[in-house]
Parts: structure tokens; C-alpha cells; sequence
């Protein structure tokens, strides 16, 4: 692996969920494998969990981190090529990727889709800008249509707390007032696809995910059928990809709630955090022994760290 931009760089799967299942149990056994390499964290948007748990999991590697937040600490960067840069944007990303990557061994990148120009999105503008000048490893820390350390993390998850040989895992859309990215959900299907699950996603009309990434999921309208027998509840609120970045509905009846849960076969609820309580889901549902959204949290060390590993052994 020499990149971790989507699932497409990961040449094993099962081995990589399960490199992660033991550097959890075994942290610091590899502390001096990243002995003099840097890490760059750059973040185009805000961040809790992804910041804080890749800033770890190389420190348990025993890298050096750098972390900086584009337009607050930097210069504003320019993406076009070839642009007259007479606007707000200081720098371009061809010097600033470039010099970045040689002060870093490898550059994690956050930089969330727009949602004002699908096709601009979805061509993934910033990660293979970053990709193209860097002249080192990427790691995509949530990009425009993905969030693969996430996915990974989702993955490790569903491995430790699933109590069937094929569970049946049910990606539900959550109402939300403000239009969010499709990358979680995006991710998250692409990932169970190669998952042996029984994946069905469920949301109101006009939420259809892009075809490429649900690719074999049952998907239906009802969420309540949806709900049936499930093992695992990933929830996750996304604007609409055809009606592109638009909030069609907040409809409250899609929280979920302890009713709905008791539909499930004593299912599990995810969800990638930060989540609003009582809007998305209640305090029930979250404070219940059914909730597993802290100890997903916890498993981003362990994606990330299995992720870090497997690209410092490819770069020896
Ligand atoms: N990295 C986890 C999710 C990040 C982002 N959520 C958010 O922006 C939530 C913001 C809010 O609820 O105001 C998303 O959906 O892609
Ligand atoms: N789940 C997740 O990526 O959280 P942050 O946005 O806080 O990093």
C-alpha cells in the first residue's frame, strides 16, 4: 500500500482489520518503525476524532506530527491550474504541496466536499492536487466522497461486536437541518461491500447514494422493514446526490429511537460522530448498552495505526 486514499489502495482487506484488532492489543510494539519520519495532519475542516486519533496512532509508531489548519495558520490554497491568482488565495497548491512533502514523509489531508458542484466533488480536487505535487504518501482524512480511515475503523467494529457469522448491517439516513457530505455513507457502503454482510441502506426519496458506491446493498424507503432483524444501525445523515447539496427533508420520523431499535435483533447503533442528540437519535438510544459510537470512536487509533504501519513497511 502506498497510498490510503479509498479502499481501492488496500491490497488485503481482512488483513488490514485485522492488523488493526492487534496493534489495539498491541500498541507500542512498533515504536521504532516510524523513528524519524513526520507526518503531516492538514485540515481544511474541523476535526475531534480524526485529528486526535491519527496525532496518536503516529506517536505510538513513534513518528514526529505536524499539524496545520489551511485559511487560519496558512496561507488560503488555490486548486485551479493556471488560474490568475488576483482573489482571496495566496498560495498555490502545486508550491505548498510540494514543500509540504518535503518536510513530511507522508501528508494526511482533510478537505470536505463543497456541495455547491457535484461533478467538482466528486473529481476529488484537493486529494489528487495533494497526490499530484506531494511527491509522498496520502492519507485521506475525509475528502469530498470518502472516509476511509473511518470506514476501517466501522469495519474493526463490526468484526469485534458481531455475535453472527453474516450480520445484517443497515445504513439509515438521520434528518438534519444542515446539508452534510455524502463521504461517510459513501465509504461506509463501499467498504461492507467487500464485507461478508447482508448490507441494506435505507432513506427518504431523493437520498439515493452515487450507484458506484452502494453497489450490491438492498436499498428500500421503509425503515422500519429495513430495521428488521438488523444486527448493526450505522446512522448518518447526507444532503441529496441528485438534487446535489440540497436539504429535501428533515422529516423528525427518521430518528431513531428505542422503538426502533427494539425492531432490530438486539442490533448495535453506530454512527461516526459528532452527533446531535435528540435530533438524529435520542438519549436513549446513545446512553444505551446498544450504542457503540464511543467504542467506534476509540477503534479510529487502530485504523489509523494499522494504516500508518502498513505504509511505513511500504516505504522500507
Ligand atoms: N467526520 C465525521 C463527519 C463530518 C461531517 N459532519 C458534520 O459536518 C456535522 C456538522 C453538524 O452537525 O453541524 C460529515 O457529515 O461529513
Ligand atoms: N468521525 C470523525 O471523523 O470525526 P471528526 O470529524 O471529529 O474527525
Amino acid at each position: 500500500m502506498t497510498n490510503f486514499t479509498s479502499i481501492s489502495d488496500v491490497t488485503d482487506l481482512n488483513a488490514l482489520i485485522h492488523e488493526g484488532l492487534y496493534v489495539k492489543k498491541h500498541p507500542f510494539a512498533d515504536q521504532a518503525l516510524g523513528k524519524n519520519k513526520t507526518i503531516g495532519l492538514i485540515f481544511f475542516n474541523s476535526s475531534l476524532r480524526t485529528r486526535l486519533s491519527t496525532q496518536k496512532a503516529a506517536q505510538n509508531l513513534g513518528m514526529n506530527v505536524m499539524i496545520m489548519n489551511v485559511g487560519q495558520d496558512s496561507w488560503g490554497l488555490e486548486m485551479e491550474e493556471g488560474i490568475i491568482m488576483n482573489a482571496d488565495k495566496a498560495e498555490h497548491v502545486k508550491e505548498a504541496a510540494a514543500v509540504i512533502g518535503r518536510y513530511c514523509d507522508m501528508i494526511g489531508i482533510r478537505a470536505f466536499a463543497e456541495l455547491k458542484d457535484r461533478e467538482k466533488d466528486y473529481r476529488e480536487q484537493v486529494l489528487t492536487q495533494f497526490q499530484k505535487y506531494a511527491g509522498v504518501p496520502i492519507v485521506n482524512l475525509e475528502s469530498a466522497t470518502r472516509h476511509p480511515l473511518q470506514s476501517l475503523a466501522d469495519c474493526i467494529t463490526i468484526e469485534e461486536f458481531k455475535v453472527k457469522r453474516r450480520p445484517k448491517v443497515v445504513l439509515t439516513w438521520l434528518p438534519h437541518f444542515k446539508p452534510l457530505p455524502q463521504a461517510v455513507a459513501n465509504s461506509f457502503c463501499e467498504w461492507m461491500n467487500h464485507m461478508d454482510v447482508e448490507l441494506v441502506v435505507t432513506h427518504p426519496q431523493g437520498y439515493e447514494l452515487a450507484p458506484e458506491f452502494v453497489g450490491h446493498a438492498l436499498v428500500t424507503h421503509n425503515q422500519n422493514e429495513a430495521f428488521e432483524g438488523a444486527d448493526f444501525i450505522y446512522g448518518k445523515n447526507w444532503s441529496s446526490y441528485t438534487h446535489y447539496g440540497q436539504v429535501l427533508t428533515q422529516d423528525p420520523t427518521w430518528m431513531v429511537t428505542m422503538d426502533k431499535l427494539r425492531l432490530t435483533d438486539n442490533g448495535k447503533f453506530m454512527h461516526c460522530l459528532p452527533v446531535r442528540r435528540n435530533m438524529k437519535v435520542t438519549d436513549e438510544v446513545l446512553d444505551s448498552p446498544q450504542s457503540l459510537v464511543i467504542e467506534q470512536a476509540a477503534n479510529r487509533e487502530w485504523s489509523a495505526q494499522a494504516v500508518l504501519k502498513t505504509l511505513l513497511h511500504g516505504m522500507e
